[in-house]
């Protein structure tokens, strides 16, 4: 982010505490407008950006495609793109693989936390991490379920404490495959 949005962020930090009445020149809160801008340059980090740091390997072994690769409960954080709070849980991701193409193990949570670093919806980040590998790799189907906590509907509103919101999303082989979609979730 440049300093000119980050200043834009600091005034308006500055306007919101005034308005609930906060007094911004108080010890406590003369540097949390920079921190909050640093901290929103960092959680909103991905907005109008791509997806880059990706790499792809042809497999050495002949039957790859024959294989479900799983990666289970990565972790990740993201916002709420209605409240501006907190929603945060695991991803696990299953993928077949097409013409041998498999990515880098650490690229999934990496391309996980590069769709949850902007305002968000559950449903929306769900679909957008498995339409992006799809894009990468063409695999011949992916099964995505996220697992979440909102704290917008847990601190305030309608505090409901505890709840988890699953998403689910398939696509190629995962695709009205009912068998393959109950394996899927059982395991992750
Ligand atoms: N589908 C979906 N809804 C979400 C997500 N995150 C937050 N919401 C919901 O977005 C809705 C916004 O509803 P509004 O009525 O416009 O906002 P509100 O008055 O603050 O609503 P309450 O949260 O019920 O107090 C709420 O029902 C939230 O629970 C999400 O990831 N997916
Ligand atoms: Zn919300």
């Amino acid at each position: 982010m440049d300093s000119k949005n980050q200043k834009i962020i600091e005034d308006a930090v500055r306007a919101i505490l005034t308005a609930v009445g906060e007094d911004v020149n108080r010890e406590g809160l003369l540097e949390t407008p920079e921190r909050v801008a640093k901290m929103y340059a960092e959680v909103f980090g991905a907005v109008n950006t791509d997806f880059t740091n990706f790499t792809v390997f042809d497999s050495t072994e002949d039957d790859v495609d024959q294989e479900v690769i799983t990666v289970k409960k990565i972790p990740f954080y993201s916002m709420c793109e209605h409240h501006l709070l907190p929603f945060f849980g695991e991803v696990s991701l299953a993928y077949i693989p097409n013409d041998g193409k498999i990515v880098g193990l650490s690229k999934v949570p990496r391309l996980i936390g590069h769709v949850a670093k902007k305002p968000n919806v559950q449903e929306r980040l769900t679909s957008e991490v498995a339409q992006k590998l799809d894009e990468l790799i063409h695999p011949k189907g992916i099964a995505i379920v996220v697992r979440a906590r909102h704290m917008c509907m847990e601190m305030r509103g309608v505090r409901s404490v505890g709840n988890i919101t699953e998403t689910t999303y398939y696509m190629g082989e995962f695709k009205g495959d009912l068998a393959k979609q109950s394996l899927f979730l059982q395991q992750a």
